[in-house]
C-alpha cells in the first residue's frame, strides 16, 4: 500500500515542486493538501484544507510541512499527536523546539525527520565543514538569503551551526564580550562558551540561499560554500527520501546527512 502523505504548504514554492514528484512516485499517495488560498478545491485528486488540523481527519501516514516558521511547530505537534510521522522542511525551529517535539513523538511512538536543507550538495557542504572543523579551530558562518526571508538564521545555517557547536575546537578569536565598538557586528551565537559558533545573516534581493563556512588557521584559510539556484528542485528528492524513511524510528532525527549512510 502506498505511503499516505498530507502536504502542508502545497501551493508554496517547495510545495508546488513536491506535488508532481509525489504523483510520479508509485509508492507515495497524496491524500490531502493544506493551502489556505485554495481550500475546498483538489490538488491531483486530493482534497485541499485550510489547516493541518482539518486535513488530519483524512487517514494518513506522514505529514510533510513546508509552510512558515511561525506555524510549523503547531502543525508538527498536531500531526504527531494524531499519530502521524512528520517531515519538517520549514525553517525556524531550534534545538529546544526539536527537544519538545521529540518528547511528543516518543510519547506517541512515531518519528519526525527535519532537515535545514534537503539538497544533496548543501548536505555535503555541512558534512565537509564538520570534518574540517575537527582540524581547524576557528570557524564562522556567513549566509545570504532573500530580502523577505522571515527567519534568521536560515534552517540551513542553524542546523550547521548547532552541529558545529557539538564538534568544534575552541576558537582563538577574541571573546566577543571584550570587543570594543559594536559587538553585535560579530554575528549571532549558536552554542555557548568556547563552543559557540558565530553566524552572520545577510538578507537582500537576488539571493536564494547561499552559505559559507570560513575556517581560518595562521596564514591560511579554507572556505566551503554552497549556492542554491532559483528553483525548488534540489529539495524534492531529499524530502521524499525522508518521508519514506521516517516510519523507521521513534523521536526526532535531524539532517539529511543521517539518511545518506
Ligand atoms: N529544508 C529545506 O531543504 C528547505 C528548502 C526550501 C525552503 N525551506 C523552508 O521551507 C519553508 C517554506 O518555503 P517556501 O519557499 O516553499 O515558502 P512559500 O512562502 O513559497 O510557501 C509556504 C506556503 O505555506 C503556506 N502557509 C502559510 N501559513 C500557513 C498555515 N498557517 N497553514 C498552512 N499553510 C500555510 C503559504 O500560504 C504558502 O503557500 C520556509 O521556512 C523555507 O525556509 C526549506
Ligand atoms: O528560500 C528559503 O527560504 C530557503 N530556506 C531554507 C533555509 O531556511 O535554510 C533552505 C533553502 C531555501
Amino acid at each position: 500500500m502506498p505511503l499516505r502523505i498530507i502536504l502542508a504548504g502545497a501551493t508554496g514554492w517547495v510545495g508546488r515542486a513536491l506535488v508532481p514528484a509525489i504523483a510520479a512516485a508509485p509508492d507515495l499517495d497524496l491524500v490531502a493538501a493544506v493551502s489556505r488560498a485554495t481550500a475546498g478545491t483538489e490538488i491531483d485528486g486530493a482534497p485541499v484544507f485550510a489547516t493541518v488540523g482539518e486535513a488530519l481527519a483524512v487517514p494518513a501516514d506522514v505529514l510533510i510541512d513546508y509552510t512558515k516558521p511561525d506555524v510549523v511547530k503547531a502543525n508538527a505537534t498536531a500531526a504527531l499527536e494524531a499519530g502521524l510521522a512528520v517531515v519538517v522542511g520549514t525553517s525556524g525551529l531550534d534545538a529546544d523546539d526539536y527537544a519538545g517535539l521529540d518528547a511528543i513523538a516518543r510519547a506517541k511512538g512515531v518519528g519526525l525527520h527535519a532537515a535545514g536543507n534537503f539538497s544533496i550538495t548543501a548536505t555535503l557542504m555541512k558534512r565537509f565543514t564538520l570534518e574540517a572543523a575537527r582540524y581547524v579551530a576557528d570557524v564562522e558562518i556567513i549566509e545570504y538569503a532573500s530580502a523577505g526571508k522571515p527567519d534568521a538564521p536560515s534552517g540551513t545555517g542553524r542546523e550547521l551551526a548547532e552541529a558545529l557547536a557539538q564538534v568544534r575546537r575552541p576558537a582563538t578569536s577574541r571573546p566577543v564580550d571584550t570587543v570594543v565598538g559594536l559587538p553585535q557586528t560579530r554575528g549571532g551565537a549558536i552554542g555557548t562558551g568556547a563552543n559557540e559558533v558565530r553566524v552572520h545573516a545577510v538578507r537582500m534581493p537576488s539571493f536564494s540561499l547561499a552559505i559559507e563556512s570560513i575556517l581560518g588557521a595562521p596564514d591560511e584559510r579554507l572556505t566551503i560554500r554552497h549556492d542554491a539556484g532559483s528553483s525548488a528542485a534540489p529539495y524534492v528528492a531529499g524530502t521524499l527520501l525522508a518521508a519514506r524513511k521516517v516510519g523507521g524510528w521513534t523521536g526526532v532525527r535531524r539532517g539529511l546527512d543521517m539518511l545518506l549512510d
